[in-house]
């Protein structure tokens, strides 16, 4: 199993209820999307499924491990076999790409090596040339992430996660940014790497027919909730008009 979640329920620390009675599994290998209107808790989720959140309620278990209930230490290997794609990815401005790539590996490495690949050689260049060639982005190897577009940015870390090579990986709307082609070849790379590696992949995207376009299984949320769990192919227009209910209304108000 790659990950289980049974029961949960999260509060933010305002008081806002972000998600509520989520159970929800996949096992290795698995494509899952996750779709729904915003605020519905997709990113609170994949929080949740990063080790990044610890909710109130339930029980979590991510690639055989109760993060949880480990130590220190067993949390920080759980936390560097899992990796997340933001939607604005965290990375100083003033890094340069290279850098910035093989950030994906630090907690993999020993001290000494991530220090030393930080401050004074990139540790692995062919490495990182590989994921941003994926990315078509390999001639901007030593450019700074503050020259770059916000599109160019969002695909700098997708190659952060592919050189990462999680075992469990997560993509919170990792093409927001990027054109409708753009967009449909950063999906298909994170598909094949999924393959390749065996990586469960979990996407939350907006883009309902990206969702539909690459993935066999779609979770919809809504108000903290799962409203369904369906194959692709059981996905009707009835179920996603539902989940959208309110939004729809809401925008042609807004029109
Ligand atoms: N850090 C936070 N502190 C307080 N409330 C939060 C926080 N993050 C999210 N929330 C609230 O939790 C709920 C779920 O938010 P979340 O970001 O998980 O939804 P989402 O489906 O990812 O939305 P979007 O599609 O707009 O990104 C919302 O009501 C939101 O306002």
């Amino acid at each position: 199993m790659s990950f289980s979640l049974a029961a949960v329920g999260l509060v933010h620390p305002n008081g806002q209820r972000a998600l509520q009675g989520v159970t929800l599994a996949a096992g290795a290998g698995e494509r899952l999307a996750i779709i729904g209107p915003s605020g519905a808790g997709k990113t609170t989720l994949l929080r949740v499924l990063g080790a990044a959140l610890r909710p109130g309620e339930g029980t979590v278990r991510l690639l055989d491990e109760a993060p949880w209930q480990s130590s220190a230490p067993a949390l920080r290997r759980l936390r560097a076999r899992i990796g997340t794609v933001h939607q604005s990815p965290p990375i100083a401005p003033r890094l340069r790409v290279v850098t910035a790539v093989l950030a994906g590996r630090l907690g993999q490495w020993s001290l000494p090596r991530a220090l030393g690949s930080l401050l004074l050689r990139p540790a692995d260049l062919p490495g990182a040339h590989e994921a941003l060639s994926r990315l078509a982005l390999e001639d901007r190897l030593f450019e700074r992430c503050d020259r770059l577009s916000g599109g160019q940015l969002q695909r700098v870390g997708i190659a952060r996660v592919l050189y990462q090579r999680p075992a469990l990986l997560l993509a919170d709307e990792p093409v927001s940014a990027l054109d409708p082609t753009l967009a449909d070849a950063a999906l298909q790379t994170l598909v094949r790497q999924g393959e390749a590696t065996g990586a469960t992949l979990v996407a939350s995207l907006h883009a309902v027919e990206l969702a539909l376009r690459w993935f066999p299984r779609i979770v919809g949320m809504r108000e903290g909730r799962i409203v369904f769990d369906s194959p692709v192919g059981e996905v009707s227009e009835a179920m996603l008009s539902a989940l959208y209910a309110n939004e729809s209304a809401a925008r042609e108000r807004a029109a």
